[in-house]
């Protein structure tokens, strides 16, 4: 065997797994030695493949992975489109919380895009948009208009880097990819009709050309757990808490009574928003008591 190439796992399709490289789409089959190991490959997974005698072609080596998430999961994201709805479901700074707390957690990067914001009333809609853009001030970029997310989102996804859209069911995750898609559909008509892809019937997770990398569909988040996060090490997931920590007295300050608390202070001042830290007061309680809240279940 002759080595060929390497390349992005980007769909699993009955035992196959199509394989992006830098010369097109290949379909693969995993070699015996991964039944041995117990080693799946993923899709997201960089691979190696090799190309036999009668021209089929292997997948022979996974490399290491970055992170997994999501249910179906993805290998190495790099980076989350959180989808958070306006309505239906109803706009949640805690839930909003508790996503990018949790992608900080797994070291992935987040941008937000508001969703059904054309379902509610004009005075709600100012009141969100105030909420978000406090996000955007600690550094999320933030979409409230889908137009402009389809437009600047294939720039800023970088080389062979892996998006992921995340969210609550029903927020609308689906509904963006297929407006996204239609436009990435014309850089990738050549594979998509090569493989005959159509509507899929089945939930599985796909990620499809999009910019320079790749765009993945609606793996599953449904309750998150923020458990296993270890509780002195959650107030470095809040990035405004984190940049102000250097200015705390005590090294390690978990910014609760300690005092000259450079957090206390900014949240006094008004410069951190108080559902914000009420938010990490929470998950403090959450992950001491080793358990999800009931009304997150
Ligand atoms: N008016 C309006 N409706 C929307 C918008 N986005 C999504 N919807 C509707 O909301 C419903 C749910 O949207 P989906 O895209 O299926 O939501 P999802 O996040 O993919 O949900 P799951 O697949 O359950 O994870 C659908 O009926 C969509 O038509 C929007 O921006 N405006
Ligand atoms: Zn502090």
């Amino acid at each position: 065997m002759t080595e060929l190439a390497e390349g992005t796992v980007i769909s699993l399709i009955a035992g196959y797994y199509d394989v992006e490289t830098s010369a097109g789409l290949v379909r693969t089959r995993a070699r015996g030695v991964f039944r041995k190991t117990k080693e799946k490959p993923q899709v997201g997974d960089r691979v190696k493949i090799k190309l036999d005698d009668q021209g089929l072609a292997y997948l022979v080596e996974i490399m290491p992975r970055k992170n997994r998430i999501g249910r179906p999961a993805v290998a190495n994201v790099d980076h989350v489109l959180l989808v958070i709805s306006a309505v239906e479901p109803d706009f949640s700074l805690q839930l909003l919380d508790r996503f990018l707390t949790f992608f900080a957690w797994q070291g992935v990067d987040v941008a937000i895009y508001l969703s059904k914001s054309d379902l509610v009333q004009v005075d709600r809609l100012a009141e969100i948009k105030d909420q978000l853009a406090y996000y955007q001030k600690i550094g999320y970029p933030v979409y409230l208009s889908r137009d402009v997310l389809a437009e600047e989102l294939p720039g800023a996804i970088g080389q062979e880097r892996i998006w992921t859209l995340a969210g609550q069911s029903g927020a609308g995750k689906s509904t963006l990819l297929n407006f996204i898609k239609a436009d990435a559909n014309q850089a990738t008509g050549a594979i998509s009709t090569s493989l005959n892809r159509g509507r899929h019937t089945t939930r599985r997770v796909e990620l499809f050309k999009l910019g320079a990398g790749f765009l993945a569909d609606t793996p599953g988040f449904s309750a998150i757990d923020l458990t296993p996060i270890k509780l002195n090490e959650l107030c470095g997931y809040f990035a405004e808490f984190k940049r102000l920590a250097g200015g705390c007295k005590f090294r390690g300050c978990q910014h609760l009574k300690e005092p000259k608390c450079a957090v206390k202070e900014a949240l006094e001042a008004g410069e951190i928003a108080q559902s914000r830290y009420d938010d990490y007061l929470a998950m403090r309680t959450e992950i001491s008591e080793g358990r999800i809240p009931e009304y997150l279940k």
